[in-house]
């Protein structure tokens, strides 16, 4: 590199998302005397990094040379570091590119434009079936919205078929007025320091995560409220505009719909919708390119940074953490990895904890959170608790499941695998999380129980207390 380092930081941090903030005040906590650096190309950064030793420069990194240990910004600043933590996030991976009528939702940004483009639309198609669709389909009024999804039931990336039946009918029901309070720590954003230095550009910010609908209106041009019709095992085949699909000599559509909608999307089962949007809710590309040129990082089939059980990349030097990195050690039988907001921060904090250790020569072991899976959210304004496998993930046929449903109240789901219970799902104010999460860990054999396990009139809290 010919550029000169302007100065070389003992740890710098790339990302001002939860990942990296976490990491950052992990660090200083650590090392109260570290010179630190956070390095984020967003304008904002998640929370509140209020520490002496730390330097905020707000640009992108174009470049990093791992073996001169340092890095270059979009604004052509040289950086040097000893050691570094990459926590870029990710970006949505888009069903196109460069289409204006094809929108994915990840940062402040684009949430504010899919909020203005929804103002004035009549119709949207949502494409996908995790997070991001079901938080949405849910929640925009005011506008029809047709929902496509690859698979037989809706979300499959948090449920099963039977928890898909449990939660349909409440897109059908008119909204609770008053939503499932939320327990959990909120964050907010810091603007930049005034001075600070800063370019910006169109570069990503930081996911949403949690509860970012919460005072945001998301209404449509309609006088309706929520009418949502969900299309089953079906793909996008192609999005026309309104002018490609008028001079398109096979039209599928009924002649007077052609014309009266900006954007058209073909799906595989044949059918066409006409509507002002399409919202790409499709997962997930881990922002690894900027870092990849010239280096030789051992990258996952998923395009994320591959890390070790101290959070290190394939280079030296070099961490990673959050939706950027793809955990590869020897993972644990009860813990899978999803791009999801306390996963980062969880590693962000883990390998704040890392570097620290490697640098004071101190031994550090796996942390307990990476032991067992547990998610806590809301969909449809339930309460749901994802623990271990939850899916019976890679548990094939070895396993089996036990199930209580009350319609409109709760619905759980534990999978056993050789007696012993390794997942959960509760949707609902079940106040079976605790204990279920000491049954999963602890492994106790629960073939004597068999269905009682599940009998509402057991208190199941008191009985294994
Ligand atoms: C709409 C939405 C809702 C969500 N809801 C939930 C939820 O309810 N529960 C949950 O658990 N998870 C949720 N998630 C997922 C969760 O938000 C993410 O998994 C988590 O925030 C990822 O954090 P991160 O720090 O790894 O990445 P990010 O938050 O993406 O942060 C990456 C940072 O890196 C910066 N950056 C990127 N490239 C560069 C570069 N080249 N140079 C310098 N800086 C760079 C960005 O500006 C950003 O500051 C949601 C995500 C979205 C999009
Ligand atoms: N409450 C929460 O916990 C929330 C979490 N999030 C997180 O934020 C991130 C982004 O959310 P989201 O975009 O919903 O990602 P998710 O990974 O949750 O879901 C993506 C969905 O899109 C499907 N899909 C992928 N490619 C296509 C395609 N070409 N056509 C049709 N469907 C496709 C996937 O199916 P398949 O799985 O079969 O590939 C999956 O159903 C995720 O990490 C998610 O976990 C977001 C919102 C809320």
């Amino acid at each position: 590199m010919a550029a000169k380092k302007e100065k070389t930081f003992k740890f710098v941090i790339v990302g001002g998302g939860i990942a990296g903030v976490t990491c950052v005040e992990q660090l200083t906590s650590q090392i109260p005397s570290a010179d630190v650096a956070l390095i984020t190309a967003g304008h904002h950064i998640k929370a509140v990094t209020n520490y002496k030793q730390l330097t905020v420069i707000h640009s992108a990194v174009k470049s990093l040379h791992t073996e001169t240990h340092s890095l270059e910004t979009a604004d052509g600043r040289v950086f040097g570091y000893e050691k570094l933590c990459i926590c870029s996030g990710g970006r949505p991976k888009l069903l196109t590119q460069d289409n204006p009528y094809v929108l994915g939702i990840r940062d402040t940004d684009s949430a504010q434009e899919f909020q203005k483009l929804l103002s004035k639309a009549k119709r949207i198609v949502v494409v996908g079936n995790g997070g991001i669709a079901l938080e949405l389909v849910y929640e925009v009024e005011g506008c029809e919205v047709i929902w496509a999804v690859k698979d037989k039931a809706i979300g499959n990336t948090f449920f099963d078929a039977g928890a898909a039946q449990f939660l349909i009918p409440s897109l059908e029901a008119d909204k609770p007025e008053v939503a499932a309070p939320c327990k959990r720590t909120r964050y907010t954003t810091e603007e930049p320091a005034p001075g600070a230095s800063q370019t910006f550009t169109a570069e990503p910010g930081s996911a949403l995560g949690p509860d970012w609908h919460e005072g945001i209106a998301l209404r449509g041009a309609q006088q309706v409220s929520r009418r949502v019709s969900v299309e089953y095992q079906c793909e996008v085949e192609k999005i026309f505009t309104s002018e490609e699909l008028l001079n398109s000599p096979q039209q599928t559509l009924r002649p007077e719909s052609a014309g009266s909608w900006p954007v058209y999307v073909q799906l595989t089962n044949g059918k066409t919708f006409g509507c002002d949007l399409v919202v790409s809710a499709t997962g997930v590309v881990p922002n690894a390119e900027p870092f990849l040129h010239g280096n030789t990082f051992a990258v996952a089939g998923d395009g994320g940074l591959r890390v070790d059980d101290h959070m290190m990349t394939s280079e030296p030097d070099v961490y990673a953490a959050g939706d950027v990195c793809t955990a590869c050690w020897e993972l644990s039988s009860l813990w899978q990895q999803m791009r999801l907001w306390t996963q980062a921060r969880q590693m962000g904090w883990y390998a704040g904890r890392c570097m620290a250790a490697h640098v004071l020569s101190e031994p550090i072991e796996l942390d307990f959170c990476f032991e067992l899976f547990s998610h806590i959210t809301k969909f449809f304004n339930y309460k749901v608790v994802l623990l271990g496998k939850f899916n019976g993930q890679g548990l094939g046929s070895d396993h089996e499941l036990l199930v209580r449903c009350t319609k409109g109240r709760e619905y759980v789901k534990v999978v056993l695998s050789g007696g012993r219970m390794v997942g959960a799902v509760l949707i609902g104010e079940t106040d079976l999380e605790e204990t279920f999460e000491n049954l999963i860990l602890n492994q106790m054999d629960l073939t004597p129980y068999g269905e009682e396990l599940l009998n509402p009139d057991v208190d199941i809290e008191d009985y294994f207390d």
